[in-house]
Formats: structure tokens, C-alpha cells, sequence
């Protein structure tokens, strides 16, 4: 069952120089589902779009950032609400149905203001809670719930070590147990042994309240650790789907390949490949495959038409003339 659905999604951020319009074309033509009770994994190079598709998930569209087509269908208690054309349901969905744990820290906690506030001010608003010892209350429960000490209720943001504030954002993220919980670069910027700590947090939310997490990183080793399921993104586009056990042992997508094989293994000394060139400028992709200049697998119909995502099986899908001759229909 779906919990989030997303078609024909095109998010271009559309700016003007001089008269002249110049289009981003960050997210272009995206279709993907949100599986019920899943860690759905989002990869790909910096720059080909991760974070404008996470943006869109949550109804953060503000200019530049345009969406030109699509829908964002989130679907819960049978209902379906598109969040791209009810603008005005999205702040009734947020925190409840779909949450999100932003890549820094600082920008959800106050830096002025104890942790208590933080979650008092959310409380009061969706709970409609007002006396302070029930609020303290819920987190405290809340908090250790996730095995977080309850003491840092009582600390203003600077006082925690960057992980420590990490995992408050993500326990603020879930207190109101959203559906879908969004989390861009949640680990980066963290040290190992932190970043550990975040990722069996989140594994521990998803498999104490059953709901889904996307999670957006370029690191495929927090995905191998994480994910479910992985989407391997390039150029504003889909290129591959699949389970993370397909796309570690059986990656379909040359750019896929690229991706495994940069990866260290091991006891394996060897020079690891990385992906040849740099991704395109996506004001002007490449026409065709957007990976065709890069892919030493590119045939002639990879320079003209855009492969379109097929399932090839059981749900593994892939964009890639090798593997279909489908082609997307219009670009
Ligand atoms: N405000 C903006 N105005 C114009 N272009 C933008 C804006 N924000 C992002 N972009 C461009 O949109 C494309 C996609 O950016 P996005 O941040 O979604 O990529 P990303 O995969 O999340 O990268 P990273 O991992 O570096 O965060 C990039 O080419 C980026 O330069």
C-alpha cells in the first residue's frame, strides 16, 4: 500500500536575467511511490535534484521554484489529498501525516530558547495542549520512547553535541507520529560513530511506529545501512529503483554501476572507479538520456529519446535503453 504518491512531478526553479527566462530543470518528469512501513532511500551526485524533490514532498514551493505539472497524492485514513493543487491542506498535514528532519539542526531549534519551548510551541498548536507539566509530559514519554534523555528538555540547543541535536530534531520530527517521515542529508556532517547513532534512531522510529521515512543522502553507505528501497537519481531524473539488495548485488543502470563500484570493499586495496566526467548543467540538459555523455554503454537512440522507467522485474525498475526500448513520450 501507498502512503505517497508522486506523478509527473516537473520542479524547475525559473528565474529571469534581463528579460531572459532561464529554467533549472531540477526535478523533471519524476514518478515514485511511498510504500507503508518502508525506509525508501533517495541517491544520487550533489546537484541532480534530491533536495528540490524532498521540497516538493512538503509543500515547500516558493519561487524560483516552480511546479510546472504533477501531483504530490498523499493518502491516509482513505483519503487523497494533492498537496500541489490544496496548497491550503498542507499545514494541516504537516507533522501529522508527513514531517520533516532538515539537514541542519539550528534551523528547526531556536537558539535562544530551551528544547521544552520547542516542543511546547508544537504541541500547543496541533495538540491543542496548554497545560506546560502534560506537555513536558508527552515529550518526556516521547523522548525516552526513542532512548533519548529527557534532560535535554531542559538545554538550550548550543549545549548538546551536534548529534544530540540531530536526534532532538528527528524526536520533534516524529512526537506527533507523522506517516511519512522526510529527512534530507539527515546524516551528513556527522561523524561515524554519530551518524550510526541517527540512522538505528530512525530504524528504531520506523520499526516501533510503522510508518515510512525517505531519506534523502549521496552517502550509498547509509543507504546500504537504511534503505528499503533505493532511488538512484541523476540530472532531475529517476534512473533506477529497486530493492537495496538489487541495487547493491544487481545494479541495472551503468550510473548505478558507476555508484557500487566507487564504493570501498573490503580487504580490497584497489584504486576504486569513480564516475567518469562531471553531471550536466541542468539549464541546458543533454538531450536523450541525460547520461548518455557520460556512459561508456550509450548507443544512438540514448542521444535522441528519453528512456522511460520500466519495471523489469518485481518492481525493479530502470530508465535505460539496454534494458528497454520504451521511451518517455514527451520531454
Ligand atoms: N534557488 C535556486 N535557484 C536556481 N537553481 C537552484 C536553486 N536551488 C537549487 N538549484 C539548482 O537545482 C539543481 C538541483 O539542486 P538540489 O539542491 O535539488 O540538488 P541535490 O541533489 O539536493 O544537491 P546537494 O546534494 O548538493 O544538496 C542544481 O542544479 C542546483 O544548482
Amino acid at each position: 500500500m501507498e502512503v505517497l504518491r508522486i506523478e509527473n512531478l516537473r520542479a524547475y526553479y525559473v528565474t529571469s536575467l534581463y528579460g531572459v527566462e532561464r529554467r533549472v530543470r531540477a526535478v523533471d518528469n519524476v514518478n515514485l511511490e511511498v510504500l507503508e512501513n518502508e525506509i525508501l532511500g533517495i541517491a544520487g551526485e550533489s546537484g541532480c535534484g534530491k533536495s528540490t524533490l524532498l521540497k516538493t514532498m512538503i509543500g515547500l514551493i516558493k519561487p524560483p521554484l516552480t511546479v510546472l505539472d504533477g501531483k504530490i497524492l498523499y493518502k491516509f485514513n482513505g483519503e487523497e489529498i494533492d498537496i500541489i493543487s490544496k496548497k491550503d491542506e498542507i499545514t494541516s498535514l504537516k507533522w501529522k501525516v508527513f514531517s520533516y528532519v532538515p539537514q541542519g539542526s539550528m534551523s528547526v531549534l531556536n537558539p535562544t530558547r530551551k528544547i521544552i519551548k520547542t516542543f511546547e510551541d508544537l504541541l500547543k498548536v496541533h495538540l491543542k495542549i496548554e497545560d506546560k507539566g502534560e506537555i513536558r509530559k508527552i515529550s518526556e514519554e516521547h523522548l525516552k520512547a526513542l532512548g533519548l534523555p529527557s534532560e535535554v528538555l531542559n538545554s538550550y540547543p548550543h549545549q548538546l553535541s551536534g548529534g544530540m541535536r540531530q536526534r532532538v530534531t528527528i524526536a520533534l520530527s516524529t512526537i506527533l507520529k507523522p506517516k511519512v517521515i522526510i529527512a534530507d542529508e539527515a546524516t551528513t556532517a556527522l561523524d561515524v560513530v554519530v551518524q550510526r547513532g541517527v540512522i538505528q534512531l530512525l530504524k528504531k522510529i520506523q520499526s516501533e511506529f510503522k510508518n515510512s521515512i525517505v531519506i534523502v543522502t549521496h552517502d550509498m553507505g547509509v543507504h546500504a545501512n537504511i534503505a528499503d528501497r533505493i532511488v538512484i537519481m541523476y540530472a532531475g531524473k529517476i534512473l533506477e529503483i529497486g530493492s537495496a539488495r538489487d541495487i547493491f548485488k544487481n545494479p541495472l543502470h551503468p550510473y548505478t554501476k558507476y555508484l557500487i563500484e566507487s564504493l570501498p570493499k573490503i580487504g580490497d586495496k584497489s584504486l576504486r572507479k569513480s564516475v567518469p566526467g562531471a553531471p550536466p548543467s541542468l539549464l541546458n540538459p543533454p538531450k536523450g538520456c541525460r547520461f548518455h555523455p557520460r556512459c561508456n554503454m550509450a548507443m544512438e537512440i540514448c542521444k535522441k529519446e528519453v528512456p522511460a522507467l520500466v519495471d523489469v522485474k518485481n518492481g525493479h525498475k530502470v530508465a535505460c535503453f539496454l534494458h528497454s526500448k520504451e521511451a518517455e513520450i514527451h520531454e
